[in-house]
């Protein structure tokens, strides 16, 4: 089943479109989002949680439409934002006891426990937290309702390389449990490419890919060759290039032209950059 299924959902806003967006995240599997700045990653995570309102278009939560209308659902999705926003004077446990007002399956020993183990401080408020702690305890908060979806917009970034990876092992141990899955933004690229099993790209409101991540890299390779060789590509082929005086530099499809030519494995980041630009830096 599909934890989260898009389709052709528009939203536009006075200088911006999201246009015709479709995008399936099966259970079990973690999805992420890739795009520039005012892609419209936000916006597409604002309608799935129906914080904004679609134009137009379908969104299904574990097969219901609109499923995040229904107040009842809302124990199911577990949501970790750019700017976690809890009240700044209160400490971790109070924080929990709050928690357990809003959420009719938070669980308090899933919750002390995840405190514990990520080393989150008790003795301080909110506000006094390093950007990491309160990453940490949003995801516990996030994770303590037993959601079966987590949805994390721009949650890693800020962070330093250890207090990522140490969330994004968490974000692997949560699916483990097919049923599970996650959907999340982030403009450290390198970390999806780490943990996530499909990969979108938005671009201007538009969805030029999603995709398999392996498949996806499997789809594309990178290849330094003389303009001879180069000339035996076919130009649809081609997703961008760069004449480096000595011969050429550019990312092709994988066909069986380029396979001779020595093809080397692309990055996601490269990759994105560069079918956006049309050229290699
Ligand atoms: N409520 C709103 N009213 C008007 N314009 C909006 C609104 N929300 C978002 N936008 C516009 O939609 C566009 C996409 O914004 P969005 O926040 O979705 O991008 P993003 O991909 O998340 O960007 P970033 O990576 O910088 O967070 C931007 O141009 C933004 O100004």
């Amino acid at each position: 089943m599909n934890a989260i299924e898009v389709r052709n959902v528009c939203k536009a806003y006075q200088n911006f479109q999201l246009d015709h967006v479709s995008l399936t995240l099966p259970e079990g599997t973690i999805l992420g989002l890739v795009g520039e700045n005012g892609a419209g990653k936000t916006t597409l995570i604002r309608l799935i949680l129906d914080l904004a309102r679609k134009d137009v278009g379908e969104i299904q939560v574990y097969g219901k439409d609109d499923a995040m209308s229904v107040p009842s659902f809302r124990n199911e999705v577990g949501v970790v934002l750019d700017e976690v926003s809890l009240p700044p004077v209160m400490k971790a446990a109070e924080i929990g006891k709050m928690m357990g007002m809003i959420y009719s399956a938070w669980d308090q020993v899933v919750y002390d426990g995840l405190l514990s183990g990520l080393k989150i401080p008790q003795d301080k408020c909110f506000k006094d937290f390093s950007r990491g702690n309160k990453m940490k305890l949003g995801i516990a908060c996030a994770l303590s309702h037993h959601p079966k979806i987590l949805i994390l917009d721009e949650a890693t970034s800020g962070l330093d390389p250890v207090v990522r990876d140490e969330l994004l092992d968490i974000l692997l141990d949560f699916t483990r449990d097919e049923s599970h899955a996650i959907l999340m933004s982030s403009h450290i690229v390198s970390d999806l490419e780490k943990a996530c099993d499909y990969i979108a790209f938005l671009h201007e409101g538009k969805l030029l890919l999603s995709e398999e991540k392996d498949r996806l890299l499997e789809m594309y390779g990178k290849l330094v060759c003389s303009r001879e060789d180069f000339e035996k590509i076919s130009p649809e082929d081609i997703i961008g290039k760069r004449d480096t005086g000595y011969g050429m530099q550019c990312i092709v499809k994988r066909t069986d032209v380029t396979r001779g030519l020595n093809l080397q494995p692309v990055g996601i980041e490269e990759l994105f950059v560069v079918m956006v630009k049309g050229d290699l830096a």
